[in-house]
């Protein structure tokens, strides 16, 4: 399972790479903004291995969610999912399922990225639906983001055209919602927040800035 792990996260790190000069050029900017800027010297990767099992008792056959509705926090979300399960808000307000497929992987945009980008890339909202009696869903979600030490900004991106008053709106709606307040610490500050935050009862080690590359499998975690 560790080499098969591990290949896979040096796989999707690249594909996280790939991606971002799309969304460099996307925003107007330089192929490699994305990457010198905000991924060197190299990506926060962190990857969930999920199997959610049916529910024993559903109430009134009602809906049962494995994960409720909420926005991912970061940079990509770059989900590979076994099964259906996975729906998103549409702009229309309306939950509507993914597809799941094998030769498809999903990406989402996370909080602190739409801030950065003054909402032209949108964090949305999803859910995920528990799995039928008798089945169950597997799913890895690869969160692709900043590294450690960069620091986070608005970028500016006045050469594109401004966003409508409508549009303006939502965005400051989906920020005062999000964990993080404000773009200005380095990302390793806002991570620490959010994992103290997702697993308070984790004894995690003091989270200090380190401009070296990957310390990857040498921190010691006490569960
Ligand atoms: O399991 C999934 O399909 C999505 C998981 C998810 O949204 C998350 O971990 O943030
Ligand atoms: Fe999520």
């Amino acid at each position: 399972m560790r080499p098969a792990m591990l290949s896979y996260i040096d796989q999707v790190t690249n594909l996280g790479k790939c991606l971002s000069d799309e969304v460099s050029l996307s925003l107007g900017l330089d192929v490699n903004y994305m990457r010198e800027k905000f991924l060197s010297p190299e990506p926060v990767a962190i990857v969930r291995c999920f199997k959610y099992y049916a529910p024993e008792n559903v109430p009134n056959g009602k809906p049962v969610w494995d994960i409720g509705e909420h926005t991912d926090f970061g940079y990509l979300t770059i989900l590979n999912q076994g099964s259906s399960g996975l729906q998103i808000l549409s702009p229309n307000n309306e939950w509507i399922d993914v597809p799941a497929q094998e030769d498809l992987l999903v990406c989402n945009v996370g909080d602190m990225f739409d801030m950065m980008t003054n909402g032209r890339f949108k964090s949305v909202p999803h859910r995920v639906q528990s799995p039928s009696t008798g089945s169950y869903r597997i799913s890895f979600p690869f969160f692709f983001d900043f590294s450690w030490d960069a620091t986070m900004v608005h970028l500016r991106l006045d050469h594109l055209p401004p966003l409508t008053q409508k549009q303006e709106q939502e965005a400051k709606i989906r920020w005062a919602n999000t964990t993080f307040t404000g773009v200005s610490e380095v990302w390793a500050h806002y991570l620490a927040k959010k994992v103290k935050k997702v697993f308070s009862d984790l004894d995690l080690p003091d989270f200090e800035h380190n401009s070296k590359p990957s310390t990857r499998f040498t921190v010691a975690v006490n569960t």
